[in-house]
């Protein structure tokens, strides 16, 4: 079985460190989570969930028979139907009973910085749905704050006519004066979500990272934003693949985050 990244199969190609680090995470992530008892399973968004995917599908089809699969977007509902397992979405299964999902951040509490991908609003729906919401990652986006390896900033998805004057807050009076409206790569003009909004990228200085709940509640309280980027207080788990083979593995323990080391077999 080979799983698409995009254009080359995962399965016929050499991986580099860090998409070793990113499957180490994912296949380590669903070996612990995804267990037989799971039947509702939410699969996330970006270039480290196709190896989540792929270690599902090799739990075998007699598992995966009875399970549902809701996708945070196009591309992991893609992943789903072309791995031949049964799609379904959030507003026919509201509980999930594990979601994971990838992120571009996280930080010592285990808040994350998700919406590099743009697809933090369904992504965000299906952790709060799940009982068990778990990130995988590759070693870069393990950090101690928000903000130190992904500096584009925390993704704010807004309605297409409320744009400008979200921007005009940000700048103004949140504190990001460099935010910026995400222009899309290969099209002309902005970025448009799988809901048909606008992705502002607004980074804020290292104190305000510090504290991103309190940037979360900011953000969201203007007019026109439809979800922040910032993840807090809801990851179980976060797992990180090392590029020696092992894995870093922070959890929630009574509230408080312990950290633990996978070694390489
Ligand atoms: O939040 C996301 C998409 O909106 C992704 O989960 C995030 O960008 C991480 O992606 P990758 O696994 O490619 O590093």
């Amino acid at each position: 079985m080979s799983v698409s990244t995009g254009t080359v199969p995962v399965a016929t190609i050499t991986l580099s460190a860090i998409e070793q680090s990113k499957r180490l995470a994912a296949y380590t992530a669903v070996d612990k989570h995804i267990l037989p008892e799971h039947k509702v399973i939410g699969i996330g968004s970006g270039s480290t969930v196709p190896y989540v995917v792929e270690r599902i599908v090799a739990q075998g089809r007699e598992l995966n028979k009875d399970r549902v699969f809701i996708p945070t977007g196009f591309q992991s509902k893609e992943l789903i139907v072309m791995s031949s397992l049964n799609l379904g979405d959030v507003d026919q299964f509201p509980t999930i009973d594990v979601t994971i999902d990838g992120a571009d951040e996280v930080d010592l509490d285990l808040n994350c910085i998700k919406g590099g991908g743009a697809c933090h609003l369904r992504e965000k729906v299906l952790a709060e749905a799940a009982k068990t919401f778990i990130v995988v990652a590759d070693y870069r986006k393990n950090a101690e704050y928000l903000g130190t390896n992904f500096t584009p900033g925390v993704p704010v998805e807004v309605v297409p006519f409320a744009y400008a004057q979200v921007l005009r807050k940000l700048h103004s009076v949140l504190g990001s004066p460099n935010a910026t409206l995400r222009m899309a790569k290969a099209k002309a003009g902005p970025v448009v979500t799988d809901n048909s909004n606008f992705v502002i990228d607004a980074p804020f200085p290292r104190e305000m990272m510090m504290d991103p709940s309190t940037i979360l509640a900011k953000i969201k309280m203007l007019t026109g934003v439809v979800e922040v980027g910032l993840f807090c207080n809801m990851a179980q788990a976060a797992y990180f693949g090392n590029e020696d083979g092992s894995v870093t593995v922070k959890r929630k323990v009574e509230s408080k985050v312990v950290e633990e080391s996978i070694l390489p077999s």
